[in-house]
Order: structure tokens, then sequence, then C-alpha cells
């Protein structure tokens, strides 16, 4: 059985940054749904799957998410065919996830789930989200979050590695402690 990585920690900390690196066909993404509007250069079944809040519902009804979660106002999940998929086969996968997504994971599948924290310091996060171009109230919601929650000892406590990603550290460095990580865990090790 393959096992999933989860990437989860504050937006902007670099999870998708480090997913695009790690991410190759021997060790595919798990593509997730969201309702939230694609950013520039974004595109459906390659980010995301865009989904109408109406679509979303119905997956939600249809018992095809294995889980989901509300965002800023957005919803986000995973469907249930992609995790099944990964767990039916001999491949590890990675996601993205926040820790709604993490605990539901851990809970349905726990031996074939690892969490990954990636942390980076509010200075770090509130540069990065401001360069995004994200709209200025977005941004602030996303650093409040960061703040008030996702930096949170309790917020890390559920990683079965926590690492850091400040703008101050190498991100060549940030990336071998992940991949160092997931070739000591991985199914295949
Ligand atoms: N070590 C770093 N130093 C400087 N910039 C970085 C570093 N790591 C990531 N970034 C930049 O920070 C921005 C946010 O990174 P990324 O999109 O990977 O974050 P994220 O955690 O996936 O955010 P979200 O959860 O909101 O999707 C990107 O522009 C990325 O290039
Ligand atoms: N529980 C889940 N959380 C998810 C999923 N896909 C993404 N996410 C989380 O959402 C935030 C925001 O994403 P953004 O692309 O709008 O910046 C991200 O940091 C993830 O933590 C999911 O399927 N389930």
């Amino acid at each position: 059985m393959g096992k999933i990585f989860i990437l989860y920690g504050p937006s902007a900390s670099g999870k998708t940054e480090i997913q695009q690196q790690l991410t190759s066909p021997l060790f595919p993404r798990i593509i997730t749904a969201t309702t939230r509007p694609p950013r520039h250069g974004e595109e459906d079944g390659i980010h995301y799957r865009f989904l109408s809040t109406e679509e979303f519902q119905h997956k939600m009804e249809q018992n095809e998410l294995v889980e989901w979660t509300l965002y800023n106002s957005h919803y986000y999940g995973t469907l249930r065919s992609s995790v099944e998929e990964v767990l039916a086969g001999k491949m590890d996968a990675n996601s993205i996830m926040d820790l709604p997504g993490v605990l539901a994971l851990k809970k349905q599948y726990g031996p074939y789930i690892r969490a990954i924290y990636i942390g980076a310091d509010l200075a770090s996060l509130r540069k990065r989200l401001l360069e995004r171009g994200s709209d200025p109230a977005e941004a602030a919601a996303r650093v409040a979050k960061a703040q008030g929650e996702e930096l949170s000892d309790a917020y890390m406590a559920h990683a079965d590695i926590a690492i850091w990603n400040n703008d101050s550290t190498d991100f060549a460095q940030t990336l071998q402690q992940v991949r160092d990580y997931i070739a000591a865990n991985g199914s295949q090790k």
C-alpha cells in the first residue's frame, strides 16, 4: 500500500513550492478540489479541481469526499477515489491540506498517513502574501489565521516532523530535509 505525505502549515509557508519540487511520476500529487477562484496561472485539474459551490456540495452529499474543510470562506476537499487509488497502489503520493484534513485522514487511514508541518515566521509569511498580490483583505485574513492558529504549538503538535522555511533559510536545505524525511519513511524504503 502507498503512503500519503501531507504538507500542512500556514498560508505562504512554501508548501506548494516544496510540492512542485518533490512531485514526479513516481511520487505523484493528489489534486484536491476547491470552490475558491483560480489565481493567475492556476489551471483546473493541475493545481486544483476548481468546482462551483453547488458541485462541491453535491460531492459532499454523495460521500465522494474523504474530508473537506472551510478555509477563509471557501470549501476545500479531497476526493475519496484519489486517496483510495494511492492506498491500493504501490507508489507513495503527496498532498497539501490544513490541519482538519490531516486529522481526518489520520483518523481513517492512520498507518499510511504522514504529516509534514511546513512553517515560516510571520515576517516571511506577510512579505510573501503581499508579493503574491492577493486581495489585501484576504492576505490579512491569512496572516491573522497564521498568527492566531497555524503557528501555534497545538497546530504543529500533530506533525510527524516540523520543517522551517523562513526567508532567511536556504530553500535547498529546507527541501533536502523534506526529501530525507520522505526517503526514510516512504513505503519503498
Ligand atoms: N524559502 C523561501 N524564500 C523566499 N520565498 C519563498 C520561500 N519559499 C517559498 N517562497 C515563496 O513564497 C510564496 C508562497 O509559497 P507557496 O505558494 O509555496 O506557499 P503555500 O504554503 O503553498 O501557500 P498556500 O497555503 O497559501 O497555498 C511563493 O511565491 C514562493 O515562491
Ligand atoms: N483540508 C483540506 N485543506 C486543503 C485542501 N486543499 C488545500 N487545503 C488547504 O487550504 C489552504 C489554502 O489554500 P490556497 O490554495 O487557497 O492558498 C492550504 O494552505 C491548505 O492548507 C484539501 O483538499 N483539504
